[in-house]
C-alpha cells in the first residue's frame, strides 16, 4: 500500500504479511507512517494505491472487515459525558453483544484493569491511563481476531502497563493476530514473533526480535535499541542526512 498526501509519500508501497495468530510490533521514528499505515489497514483511510485483506476479507469489503478487527488508537474515541461502565455497554451495544455476555464481559475487564471503583464516574473525570484502559476494554469487547494496538501502554504506570501487557499476553496466547505500534522497544521485544521498522514510509528491517538484535554491531549486549538506531541511521545516511548537524 501506498498512501500520499499532497506531495508527501507517508507509506511507501509497503508489503507486509502476517500470519494468523503472531504478534507484528511495528516500529519506525516519529513521522514514519505507522498510524497512517494502521488507519488504512481499519479501514479509515483509503489507500492512494493498493489493498490489504484482512482474514482474506479485502479492506473495501468494509461491513466484513469491521467485525473482525480492533483498532486501540493513540486517543481512543470516548464520550466524556458517559461513565466508564456506560461508554462500554454502549460499544457492547453498538456491536450486537447479547446484554448478559456483554455484563460479564465488561465487569470481568474492569475488574482485570482496576477500574471497578471508577466504572460510575464520567469519563470527564478520567485521568490518561484510565481513558486508556477504557478505550482497551472497548476494543477487546467483541473479541476480535485481529487487533491494531498504537502505543497500548502509553499514559500508564509500570502496575497498570505491566497489567495491560498480561491481558495482551493472554490474547497472543488464544491466537488473535496483533499488530502493535510502539516506541517502548521492551513491550515489542516481550510480545513480538515479528518485528517490522518502518522509516520514511519504508519497511527498512524486518525479523524476529532476535534477529534484529543480531544485526546490531556494536557491544556484547546487543539490544533492540540499538538494532532500532541502526537501520533507522544507515537509512538516514544512505539519504545524505547524517551530514545534517544539529545546531
Ligand atoms: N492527514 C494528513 N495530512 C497530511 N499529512 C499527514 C496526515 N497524516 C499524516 N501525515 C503525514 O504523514 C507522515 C506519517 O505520519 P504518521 O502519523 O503516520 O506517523 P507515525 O509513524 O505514526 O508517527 P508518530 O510515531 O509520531 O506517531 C508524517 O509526515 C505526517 O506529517
Amino acid at each position: 500500500m501506498t498512501k500520499r498526501f499532497g506531495d508527501h509519500v507517508a507509506v511507501d508501497h509497503l508489503n507486509l504479511a502476517i500470519p494468523r495468530g503472531h504478534t507484528y510490533g511495528f516500529l519506525g521514528p516519529n513521522g514514519a507512517g505507522k498510524t497512517t499505515t494502521m488507519r488504512m489497514l481499519t479501514t479509515l483511510m483509503p489507500p492512494t494505491e493498493g489493498t490489504a485483506a484482512i482474514m482474506g476479507t479485502p479492506l473495501t469489503d468494509r461491513e466484513v472487515v469491521t467485525r473482525h478487527l480492533g483498532y486501540l488508537p493513540e486517543e481512543p474515541p470516548l464520550y466524556e459525558e458517559l461513565t466508564g461502565r456506560e461508554q462500554l455497554s454502549y460499544v457492547a451495544f453498538l456491536h450486537d453483544i447479547p446484554d448478559d455476555t456483554a455484563s460479564d464481559r465488561i465487569e470481568e475487564f474492569l475488574a482485570r484493569l482496576d477500574l471497578t471503583a471508577d466504572a460510575d464516574r464520567p469519563i470527564s473525570t478520567y485521568s490518561k491511563g484510565m481513558r486508556q484502559k477504557v478505550g482497551l476494554i472497548q476494543t477487546l469487547l467483541h473479541e476480535p481476531a485481529v487487533l491494531f494496538l498504537d502505543e497500548p501502554t502509553s499514559g500508564l504506570d509500570p502496575r497498570a502497563a505491566r497489567t495491560v501487557l498480561d491481558v495482551l499476553h493472554d490474547l497472543v496466547d488464544e491466537e488473535t493476530t496483533v499488530f502493535l505500534s510502539t516506541h517502548i522497544l521492551s513491550v515489542v521485544d516481550e510480545l513480538a514473533d515479528t518485528i517490522g521498522v518502518l522509516h520514511e514510509g519504508r519497511l527498512v528491517a524486518e525479523g524476529s526480535p532476535a534477529d534484529l538484535k543480531r544485526r546490531a554491531e556494536t557491544g556484547e549486549e546487543r539490544t533492540l535499541e540499538q538494532a532500532f538506531l541502526e537501520v533507522t541511521a544507515d537509512h538516514r545516511a544512505e539519504e545524505g542526512k547524517e551530514s545534517v548537524e544539529a545546531p
